[in-house]
């Protein structure tokens, strides 16, 4: 998916937190949205989601030339952030049963084959909200990653992943990234690495637009 955002600006109440945010984000780019705590990464991430209107400037989104309107845009994204919430009164298999009728998964992936390479198995039956704050983050990024959706948005991927999981996200990131148009939010070098391009979302304050 190409995205092409033109003096985008983002305002709540009177404090801008981003303003005259103009970038093309193309298919097969990887971009590291970087900054402090509080910078405006996830207001970001969530504006080009679509979750958030911006306060000023067009985003506008494409597929292979034709324009995708703004309402079409959750059936080409997949997203992973800590304040999405996983269903945890559902047991594994339920949930993901769930979510793949609304997300397909990419062609020849099952959801079998999912539970097997986040190392789940004997997890299939237990409920979601008993597993660990890594095995929860290993699901959201593994529906995420293998989401059959060009559009791929991770906020702070590797949190509450021990480095046998920030390893198991490098591996499985690396693997579904082809062809995809990868925004990622982070504060952590191990998870932004291999990405080509940056944007410090800093760069878009203190600025002033006429
Ligand atoms: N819904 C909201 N209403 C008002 N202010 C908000 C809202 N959401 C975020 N903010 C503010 O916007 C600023 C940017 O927050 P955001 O979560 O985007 O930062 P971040 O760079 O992702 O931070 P972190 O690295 O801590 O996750 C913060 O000052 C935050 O308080």
């Amino acid at each position: 998916m190409q995205i092409v955002a033109t003096s985008l600006g983002k305002r709540f109440q009177r404090d801008w937190i981003y303003r005259g945010l103009t970038r093309t984000f193309r298919p097969g780019s990887a971009t590291a949205v970087l900054g402090p705590n509080g910078a405006g990464k996830s207001t970001l991430l969530n504006t080009i989601s679509g979750q958030l209107l911006p306060t000023e400037g067009t985003l506008a989104y494409s597929l292979a030339g034709r324009t995708v309107a703004v309402e079409e845009l959750p059936q080409h994204l997949a997203y992973a952030a800590p304040y999405l919430e996983l269903l945890e009164e559902l047991t594994l298999l339920e949930m993901l049963h769930f979510h793949t009728r609304f997300k397909a998964l990419r062609p020849g992936m099952t959801t079998d084959k999912l539970i097997g390479l986040m190392y789940l198995e004997k997890s299939r039956h237990q409920l979601v909200r008993e597993f660990s704050s890594g095995m929860k983050q290993r699901l959201k990024l593994a529906m995420a990653l293998y989401a059959n959706a060009p559009l791929l948005l991770l906020d702070e991927p590797t949190t509450n992943l021990d480095a046998t999981g920030v390893a198991w996200y490098q591996e499985h990131v690396q693997a579904t990234r082809a062809g995809r148009t990868l925004l990622l939010s982070s504060n952590v070098p191990a998870e932004y690495a291999f990405c080509d391009e940056q944007l410090l979302v800093t760069d878009f304050q203190n600025i002033r637009v006429v």
